[in-house]
């Protein structure tokens, strides 16, 4: 059917497995027509021994990219900047190429490369180097245009935390404020989104929450409690702290044109694909995947270390997902999460 009732076997299915390959627990909350339902499996804290518990905040990862995209765009619908305008023009000087426009770093096609390939080269040291480090934007900036371009503007999809440092960049010079400010403004407070919050460059995680567990490179060794950093690395590209209920809000309130204009919302769903499968896409800070029944459905995923995290919902906001475990470099359970999409947007499989 169009609409199947979620699969609750299949998504705690899904989140059994990320804890088979890997991660202290997971959970997943979702709504729809019928309600909402969630499912928590393992423990959010393996020294207390506490329950996964989907009442509890974590770090969201990329999902800190729609936010900043949303702002960004709310920006453009303002009249305060243009899509297509080069970045240089707001911040004079800045890149390295003119041709850069702001729609190519909303659609990682800006060829800026990604500082974090070499900063976590070596996923432990690389996190402890920089796990209480306050960086500027600047820095983070300068340490890309240290790398060669990955592609000419435009020419091609090649994914880059360095494009959400420049559009944070970006939403500071145009609103004169702190990008934290402009989420609490646009986003968090005009949709209560009350365990969500932008804290860089803070440590701590406040209320119930999640401990996160990092996957050393060598096999066998202990797990990292990854929890407390400044994500001072990620900034606007990854350092907001949510949880599965406010995800589930923020999603749907984006999918129903609670946040931006009809227009400025066709153009971030408006999509090219990022892989060769033709069920991955990417639009202006929101990614698609295609499922298998057909149904379409949007959001971010978020890689940071001791959390992944998905965040979507179907284009017409009736159906929304979030799922997080509280385990990173571990690439099996992250695949082994993204299982209860299909659980919760497909419904059980045909005998
Ligand atoms: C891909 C993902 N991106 C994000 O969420 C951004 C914020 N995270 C990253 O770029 C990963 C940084 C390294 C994580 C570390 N990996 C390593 O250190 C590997 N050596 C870890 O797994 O915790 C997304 O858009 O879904």
């Amino acid at each position: 059917t169009a609409d199947p009732a979620p699969d609750m076997e299949g998504v705690t299915a899904a989140l059994k497995a990320a804890m088979a390959n890997g991660a202290p627990g997971a959970m997943a909350r979702l709504t729809g027509p019928d309600g909402v339902r969630t499912r928590a499996v393992g423990v959010r804290d393996r020294v207390s021994g506490a329950a996964m518990d989907t009442r509890a905040r974590f770090r969201v990862g990329s999902v800190s990219k729609t936010f900043s995209s949303v702002v960004l765009l709310q920006l453009v619908d303002e009249g305060a900047l243009e899509l297509d305008a080069p970045v240089n023009r707001y911040l004079p000087g800045l890149l390295p190429d003119d041709r850069i426009t702001v729609r190519h770093l909303l659609t990682h096609r800006s060829g800026l490369a990604d500082y974090t390939d070499k900063m976590f080269a070596q996923t432990v040291p690389g996190f402890e180097a920089v796990r209480n480090r306050v960086f500027g934007y600047r820095e983070l900036l300068d340490l890309s245009l240290a790398e060669p371009r990955t592609t000419e503007p435009g020419a091609a999809y090649k994914y880059s935390n360095t494009n959400f440092v420049v559009v944070g960049m970006l939403i500071e010079k145009v609103t004169g404020k702190a990008v934290g400010r402009e989420y609490e403004r646009r986003i968090i407070e005009p949709l209560r989104l009350r365990h969500t919050s932008y804290v860089h460059p803070d440590t701590r995680i406040k209320g119930t929450h999640v401990r996160g567990y990092l996957h050393p490179d060598e096999a066998g060794a202990p797990l990292v409690d990854s929890t407390e950093q400044t994500v001072s690395w990620a900034q606007s590209a990854g350092a907001i702290i949510s949880d599965p209920a406010d995800l589930n809000t923020f999603m749907t309130a984006l999918m129903t044109g609670r946040l931006l204009s009809p227009r400025m919302l066709e153009a971030m769903t408006s999509v090219t694909p990022t892989d060769a499968t033709n069920t991955r896409f990417y639009g202006l800070g929101l990614r698609r995947y295609d499922l298998t029944c057909g149904t379409r459905v949007y959001g971010h995923t978020g890689t940071v270390q001791g959390f992944y995290t998905y965040a979507f919902a179907t284009r017409d906001g009736r159906r929304s997902l979030s799922a997080m475990a509280n385990t990173s470099n571990r690439g099996a359970a992250n695949t082994a999460l993204g299982g209860t999409l299909e659980a919760a947007f497909c419904g059980k499989k045909p005998a």
